[in-house]
């Protein structure tokens, strides 16, 4: 059969595992068994009875029986029963009231369960009473269950196959449960299609058997192009993390119910361009280049997440061209950065690196020459953002004179002194410190003529980013004895994962701290991180919210509540939301909220409208000349 638009359509919906996340008898036997001494040996044997009727290894009356002599329960045992398996709804069915309000006529639950439980949980949706086709407990005097009505078609071997064959119901019919007894209705040619439901259980059998596998109900219907409540599948949404991004956020990431792969290393642009085709959510930390090419292979790609500070190896104009917008974490390893910074500073000014190497090869040299306190010395910052300005406040508390250098106006914190030129902090600093960003124009800042203006003895330290630096003119400066000692921990090239070796011509000189890229790398800093930009991201997936990003036009918006909401992402041009406006006003759709940002390059329209439009509206909607991208959530 193949389904068709004008007939009935009916579902046909399993119970256990399906509409609750639970099999009911496993949980009669815990509430019936509660204090027996057998308790957990008779639940895995219930349960184990279970899996095998499910998955077709032993007959379903069998199966039936025996569970029943083995569960000792009573009619008294229910009500808890029923409290529980309430509480227990599969989130899906939950959250997609809708579809049951739309086809309460044509929704019948068929379990091999029990009506005794099912009938007060289904019917709170709206499910009819008559169409709930289960077996009957059977009680003895004392109200013990002793037995089923073996007259019911639904307690034989085969029995949703004969209860459908006898309901000869004409339509569309789709089936949807975890079992193998499910699957066998449409084997027996009795559905259109069989959906394996895997939120709470996954069967392979089940699966390899089924037409589709449906992860939730969102999926079902979203397939289907039915009624539901959430506009996209999450369970749709791909995520790719690279770079050992820490394991919260993927976590975090699949608690939303989104696909989440967790790669450790960095991706070349070719293995990116492969992997990000099917990508939604693509999460980065310092070492993958985001180029334009590969943001032109990214056709699903609607968020990346910059998991660490630094967005220079992001072509964010490419992503925004594309209406791909760009979070990074703009504060969550500032602290680990100015500690690392402020240890190397007084382990290079007492040449504790050269006392090490010295004293792994056995050689004792105590003496006080060249060892210095950073007590009253002056250090100049090159850069006075977030990690330039914590570190001047933390190294003043250690009684350095700070000076600071910003192409920017920056308010000076503590008794820190702007410098009006880099030349001039070049020239009067004792320890010198780089924390600018990496954009491109950034490139060697720091060259011969720099090193040129340093005082003699100068400590030198980058922690920003290693193409900022020319490396021979720093290398030269370290051999002649110009720079008492350096800190350095990026490098124009690094390697891409922790198997590659580490080439640089800063290997093997004295009094040189090299660290492989580890400023913002501690646990503390990861954790915020991992915290912080999934939380960004969903909150752009989930209510468009662009506020903090890094390449949008910033919007916060309300909590989306009755209405449906579109999203426009266009061409920053004259008439844009006029012609949105337009199209509203021309099908009399109700807006409800609008909200709109542009930069100089994108506009970014958000309307909220009354749930009742036509299709047609949206086809409008993404059909204006200049649009980049259109959404709709709800
Ligand atoms: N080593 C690590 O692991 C690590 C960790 C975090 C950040 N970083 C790097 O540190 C950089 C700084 O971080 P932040 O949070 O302080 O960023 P930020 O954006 O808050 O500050 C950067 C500052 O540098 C200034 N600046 C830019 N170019 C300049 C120039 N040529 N001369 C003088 N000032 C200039 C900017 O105006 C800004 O005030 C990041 O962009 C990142 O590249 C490295
Ligand atoms: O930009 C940053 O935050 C730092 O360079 C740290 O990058 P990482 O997460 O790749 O260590």
């Amino acid at each position: 059969m193949n389904p068709t638009t004008d007939k009935q359509k009916y579902f046909i919906i399993d119970f256990d595992s399906t509409f609750t996340k639970v099999e009911a008898m496993d949980e009669l036997c815990q509430i019936a068994l509660q204090n027996h001494p057998e308790k957990n040996e008779r639940l895995s044997q219930i349960q184990s009875l279970t899996d095998q009727a499910m998955d077709g290894t032993l007959s379903f009356r069998e199966s039936l029986h025996q569970r029943i002599a083995i569960l000792e329960a009573n009619k008294s045992h229910l009500p808890e029963l029923i409290e529980k398996l309430g509480e227990k709804v599969s989130e899906s069915f939950k959250r997609n009231q809708t579809f049951f309000d739309t086809y309460k006529d044509t929704i019948l639950i068929v379990s091999s369960g029990f009506k005794d439980f099912i009938v007060p949980i289904v019917t709170k949706f709206g499910i009819k009473t008559e169409n709930i086709y289960a077996n009957e407990f059977e009680f003895d005097e004392d109200g013990k269950i002793k037995s089923f009505d073996a007259s019911n078609v639904l307690s034989e071997d085969n029995g949703k196959v004969k209860l459908l064959r006898n309901l000869n119901l004409q339509g569309d019919i789709y089936v949807i449960g975890d079992g193998y007894t499910d699957y066998e209705i449409k084997e027996a040619g009795l559905a259109n299609e069989f959906y394996a439901f895997t939120e709470n259980i996954k069967r392979d059998k089940v699966v390899d058997k089924a037409d589709r596998e449906a992860q939730n109900l969102d999926e079902f219907l979203y397939v289907n192009k039915l009624a539901r409540n959430i506009s996209y599948p999450k369970n749709r949404i791909k995520v790719l993390l690279l770079e050992n991004i820490h394991q919260s956020a993927k976590e975090a990431m699949e608690k939303e119910g989104y696909q989440v792969e967790l790669l450790t290393s960095a991706l070349t642009e070719d293995e990116l361009i492969e992997k990000i085709k099917d990508i939604s959510i693509l999460g980065i930390r310092s070492k993958t280049n985001l180029t334009s090419k590969v943001v032109e292979h990214a056709d699903r790609l609607l968020a990346v997440g910059a998991f660490c500070i630094g967005t220079n190896q992001i072509d964010l104009e490419a992503c925004q061209d594309r209406g791909i917008v760009v979070f990074n974490a703009p504060y969550s390893n500032t602290r680990s950065v100015v500690e690392l910074a402020i240890g190397e500073m007084i382990m290079l000014m007492r040449g504790v690196p050269k006392s090490v190497m010295e004293m792994h090869t056995g050689k004792w040299n105590k003496s006080a020459t060249n060892s210095f306190e950073v007590r009253g010395k002056k250090l100049g910052i090159i850069g006075y953002g977030n990690i330039g300005a914590q570190l001047s406040v933390v190294a003043e508390a250690l009684g350095m004179k700070v000076y600071f250098y910003d192409i920017v106006d920056r308010l000076a914190l503590g008794n820190a002194t702007m410098c009006d030129s880099l030349e001039e902090l070049l020239s009067i600093s004792d320890v010198i410190s780089l924390h600018v960003d990496g954009r491109t124009e950034n490139t060697n800042i720091i060259r011969k003529e720099h090193f040129d203006l340093m005082k003699e003895g100068v400590v030198f330290m980058n922690l920003a980013r290693g193409q900022v630096v020319d490396i021979a003119a720093l290398v030269e400066n370290l051999k002649s004895g110009k720079i008492l000692g350096a800190g350095v921990d990026v490098y124009p090239e690094e390697p891409k994962n922790n198997q590659e070796e580490f080439i640089s011509e800063l290997r093997q000189i004295p009094n040189v701290i090299l660290t492989p890229h580890v400023g913002g790398s501690t646990v503390e800093a990861q954790e915020n991180i991992a915290q912080f930009v999934p939380h960004k991201m969903i909150d752009y997936i989930n209510a468009g919210n662009t506020f903090s990003s890094v390449n949008f036009p910033e919007l916060q918006l309300p909590k989306l509540q009755n209405a449906h909401r579109l999203m426009h992402i266009h061409k920053n041009v004259p008439g844009i939301l006029a012609k949105i406006n337009q199209i509203f006003a021309k099908n009399e759709v109700n807006i409800v909220g609008q909200y709109l940002k542009t930069n100089e390059k994108i506009g970014y329209v958000i309307t909220d409208i009354n749930q009742k439009y036509h299709q047609e509206v949206i086809e409008e909607l993404k059909n204006i000349e200049d649009t980049i991208r259109f959404r709709i959530l709800y």
